[in-house]
């Protein structure tokens, strides 16, 4: 039986540093300047040249020391490249998730990057750039900001969510007895539930490379991760809750209203003419959020 390899996330500080130096400093750099900004499935799902630059040189960087390795990247999949998570060592890649929040120079911006064998997520890492907050965490040895552990214990009433590309279908309910909070980058918005910050994040139509990565960091937390009917969580439903506590998390799910929403690994075609159709179908849901 061929010897599983094992793959070591070691994220030391001078990796940190090596991360932050290699990978965002073309981020940092350009987040100030004008940008050439163009349009993907709605207002407010953008793409710039650094979102394409910075998963160009991801991709590169990983293929010459694993060539045999498969990617699954946000903008080789808006490029035409199938969504297709099998067995074979996979890296999901957003090279910048928060890109609206990029263009307007808000400040949360974040790399996102996972890595599956076997289609189990063996790490992850967000690095949210502005912020320079490294969260990571691998498989059954816990989760870390910055190199501290990460425990995502409850106290106080935070949802984060968010309405974002998605927004002619506005996945909303009444939140009884919560704040609710986003910060326009589901990877960090994920993350705050890792740190105890948020006591639950849910999101219908966030694509897998955007919370790939933050679920495992979640998970490692001590948090849990579902689809937003309270079954078991699939990373290509486009469908997620993650909370501090399954009581946590199914509350949330007993309150949100799906939409339907095409699986990231539907035909690319199929998935193009769904969204019309579920631009068609879905109506915008009256909101009430009640903060606490
Ligand atoms: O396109 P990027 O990588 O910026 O990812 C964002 C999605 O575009 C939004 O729809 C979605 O609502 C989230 O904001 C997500 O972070
Ligand atoms: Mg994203
Ligand atoms: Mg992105």
């Amino acid at each position: 039986m061929s010897r599983r390899r094992l793959y070591r996330l070691s994220v030391t500080s001078q990796t940190h540093t090596l991360f932050v130096a290699h990978e965002t400093s073309v981020i940092l750099s350009a987040f100030q300047q004008q940008k050439e900004v163009r349009l993907k499935s709605s207002p407010a799902d953008l793409v710039t040249e650094t979102d394409q630059q910075v998963e160009k040189m991801l991709i590169s960087a990983i293929r010459r020391k694993y060539p045999q390795h498969r990617f699954i990247g946000e903008e080789s999949v808006a490029a035409g490249e199938a969504v297709e998570l099998t067995d074979s060592p996979t890296w999901i890649i957003d090279p910048i998730d928060g890109t609206v929040n990029f263009v307007h120079r808000f400040p949360f911006v974040a790399v996102s990057i996972a890595f599956t064998v076997n289609k189990q997520t063996e790490f992850g890492i967000v690095y949210s750039c502005v912020e320079d907050k490294l969260f990571h965490a691998q498989r059954g040895r816990g989760a870390y900001l910055n190199g501290k552990p990460l425990c995502s214990d409850i106290h106080r009433c935070v949802v984060v969510t968010e309405i974002g590309a998605e927004s002619r279908s506005i996945t909303c309910c009444v939140l009884l007895c919560y704040s609710v909070r986003a910060l326009g980058t589901a990877a960090v918005d994920m993350c705050q539930v890792a740190t105890g910050g948020a006591d639950a994040y849910y999101h219908i139509g966030m694509h897998c490379w955007d919370i790939a990565a933050s679920t495992i960091i979640v998970l490692e937390a001590g948090g849990v991760v579902m689809d937003t009917d309270g079954s078991e969580f699939d990373m290509m439903s486009r469908k997620v809750i993650a909370a501090s506590s399954s009581a946590v998390a199914n509350g949330i799910a007993q309150v949100v209203q799906a939409f339907p929403c095409r699986r990231d690994n539907e035909a690319a075609s199929k998935r193009k003419c769904d969204t019309q159709s579920e631009r068609a179908v879905a109506q915008p849901t009256a909101c009430v959020l009640h903060e606490l």
